[in-house]
């Protein structure tokens, strides 16, 4: 029998175009990243990072093209494709009026996990987040960052082999970013493949071991750190960023 490995993300050919809007948001992208990589997917403002999140997740409709988790087609095997991977959107995804004990009950019933299961999870993540002592206290009164972990652990409750995160560590504090970081970086060595987006471009060096530079629905570029410096004759990713991307404004009017 051949063993085929497929890689966590395969897109071809994608094109995408919101309704009412201009421009195409993509046309023609093909992009491939590999089982086990800390893959972080950096672009300025508008560039199409979140788009291209909701077109991997299912939660967006291509118009052309398409995407394969794990060599299972986004949009047609829905059941299997979400149970293949977790996503950690940039905005809150719990109920603030439950405890974190609470949201990860819930969710983790909503991913079909046995009892025992979700009490074992539930207890390993509220320690690792540093959530233990609310663990019972409604989320609506938490920080920022503890939001954040909060919303990290639900994403992970079902064990996924593909964890998508846009934007993990917006508005934390450095403690709560080095405890995602590290947690990230742990996650990786048990298998689960990262995919993950910021404008955070120092990131990059600490959880990344492959980068793609994205503007206007394009990757301008791809490869490992040293690979894509080395390449492109720069010092650091902000320089090469810089000079393909441009110094102007991306604001959104
Ligand atoms: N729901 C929508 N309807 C119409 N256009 C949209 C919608 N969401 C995003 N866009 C447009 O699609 C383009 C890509 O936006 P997107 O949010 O994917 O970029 P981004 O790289 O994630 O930006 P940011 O870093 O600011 O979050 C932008 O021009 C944006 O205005």
């Amino acid at each position: 029998m051949v063993n085929v490995t497929y890689p966590a993300v395969d897109i071809q050919n994608l094109s995408f175009q919101y309704p009412g809007n201009g421009e195409p948001s993509f046309t023609h992208l093909n992009l491939k990243i590999a089982k086990g990589d800390r893959f972080g997917l950096f672009g300025p403002n508008g560039a199409g990072k979140t788009t291209l999140m909701n077109l991997m997740t299912g939660l967006l409709k291509p118009s052309e093209g398409s995407i394969a988790l794990a060599g299972v087609k986004v949009g047609r095997h829905k059941y299997r494709v979400n149970r293949l991977f977790g996503f950690i959107p940039q905005d809150f995804s719990f109920y603030q009026e439950l405890s974190p004990a609470e949201n990860l009950e819930f969710f983790g019933a909503w991913y079909g996990l046995s009892r025992n299961k979700i009490k074992q999870k539930t207890d390993e993540l509220l320690n690792i987040m540093g959530l233990e002592d609310v663990r019972d206290k409604q989320v609506q009164q938490f920080s920022g960052g503890m939001k954040r972990r909060v919303n990290l652990a639900i994403g992970v409750i079902h064990n996924p082999g593909i964890l998508f995160l846009d934007e993990p560590t917006v508005g934390v504090d450095v403690q709560t970013r080095h405890a995602i970081i590290n947690y990230l970086i742990e996650l990786n060595k048990s298998g689960t493949t990262l995919i993950y987006t910021s404008h955070q471009l120092s990131e990059a060096e600490d959880l990344c071991n492959q980068v793609a530079l994205m503007d206007n629905g394009q990757v301008m570029a791809q490869g490992s750190l040293d690979d894509l410096l080395e390449e492109h004759k720069h010092h650091d990713l902000e320089e090469l960023f810089l000079n393909l991307t441009g110094k102007h404004f991306r604001d959104d009017v």
